[in-house]
């Protein structure tokens, strides 16, 4: 980390020229968490690209597959823990008040990683909906669910956990195959098949009657509470931010392992700028920092996080 410009971050951080803080979160602060980022190779689950299935219209079409891949990363969200990282970003919505600063934390994140590292919910925005929030889809009911970390929700959601076909298991089952394997991104072994493509585990054809049922009013389905493309954000989660950048001038944002890319989540850093607020930026691509006329702080937010902040 630049020693020159992590001390003039901390000589502003901490003086009271610095009163109002935002944060913008997105899946680079989970990605030392073992949580794949939207970006690259993390985009994409089964070869589906993750923006393809986050729609109402994939839930509509074909709400199984849609679950699988929500479950898929509702059993990644509870296997992982909250990093240094997000324990920085908790800390200062615990302290702030007491240095007399206003704090805020606007996540893109649903893996409910920042809440899991007690940051004050009070400080706390999920822009996205959380993988936790359970939904009926019947537009007469309103059934809403929170907190639910029940994994697998339904029998014929088991299996989802492993994205890749595991090799020992593979290799107990069908030792007469001529396959040779290799090491993918997670670091599990994948099945490298004949075709040279890594084999994943199938996508299964789930019945709707298999599929998380609302338990009030028994027809509808369930669907995770997270926002898809096209939807919009909730309107108190949108209230609330607004409410928080009109009522004082924000002075500086942290911009925190996002690639700004979606939208109206990115929008946040040019309203901050627009306020004459400062920004700096957390990122691991020296792509990302391109473009900020704030801190540029190049490295792992779990590690650069707990440096700046303290
Ligand atoms: C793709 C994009 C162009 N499209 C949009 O933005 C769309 C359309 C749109 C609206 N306005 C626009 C204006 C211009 C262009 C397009 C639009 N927006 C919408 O559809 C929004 C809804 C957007 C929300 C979609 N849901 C998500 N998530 C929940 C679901 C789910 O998760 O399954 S978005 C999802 O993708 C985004 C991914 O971005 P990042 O988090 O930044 O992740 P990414 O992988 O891209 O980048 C990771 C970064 O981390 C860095 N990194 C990696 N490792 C580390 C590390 N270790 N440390 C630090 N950094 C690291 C990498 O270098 C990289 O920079 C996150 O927001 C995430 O929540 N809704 C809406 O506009 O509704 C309208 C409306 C209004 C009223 C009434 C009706 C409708």
């Amino acid at each position: 980390m630049n020693q020159g410009s992590l001390a003039s971050f901390h000589e502003y951080i901490t003086t009271d020229k610095c009163r109002t803080i935002l944060a913008l979160c997105g899946a680079g602060l989970s990605a030392s968490s073992g949580l794949p980022t939207f970006r690259g190779s993390g985009g994409l689950w089964k070869n589906y690209s993750s923006m393809d299935l986050a729609t109402p219209d994939a839930f509509n079409v074909d709400p199984g597959l849609v679950w699988q891949f929500y479950s898929y990363r509702r059993y990644k969200a509870i296997q992982a823990k909250p990093n240094n990282g997000h324990y920085a970003l908790s800390q200062l919505s615990k302290v702030a008040a007491s240095k007399g600063k206003k704090f805020l934390t606007l996540t893109q994140n649903v893996d409910g990683l920042s809440r899991r590292a007690h940051h004050d919910p009070e400080q706390l925005l999920e822009l996205h909906g959380s993988l936790f929030t359970l939904k009926c889809t019947s537009f007469d009911c309103t059934y809403t669910e929170n907190n639910n970390f029940k994994h697998p929700l339904t029998p014929q959601l088991q299996g989802c956990e492993e994205e890749w076909i595991n090799p020992r298991k593979r290799q107990r089952r069908t030792e007469n195959e001529n396959e040779n394997e290799n090491e993918n991104e997670d670091g599990k072994d994948a099945v490298i098949s004949t075709t040279g493509s890594p084999e994943f585990t199938p996508v299964k054809e789930i019945p709707r009657s298999g599929l998380p049922t609302c338990p009030q009013c028994k027809t509808g389905l369930l669907r995770p509470g997270v926002v898809w493309f096209g939807e919009s954000l909730p309107f108190k989660v949108l209230d609330q931010a607004d409410q928080f950048i009109m009522s004082q001038k924000v002075d500086l944002i942290l911009v925190i392992g996002t690639s700004q890319s979606v939208w109206p989540a990115a929008g946040y850093v040019n309203r901050v700028k627009l306020q004459g607020g400062k920004v700096a930026i957390f990122n691991t691509d020296e792509e990302d920092l391109e473009g900020c006329d704030g801190w540029k702080f190049l490295g792992d937010a779990a590690e650069l996080l707990p440096q700046a902040l303290k």
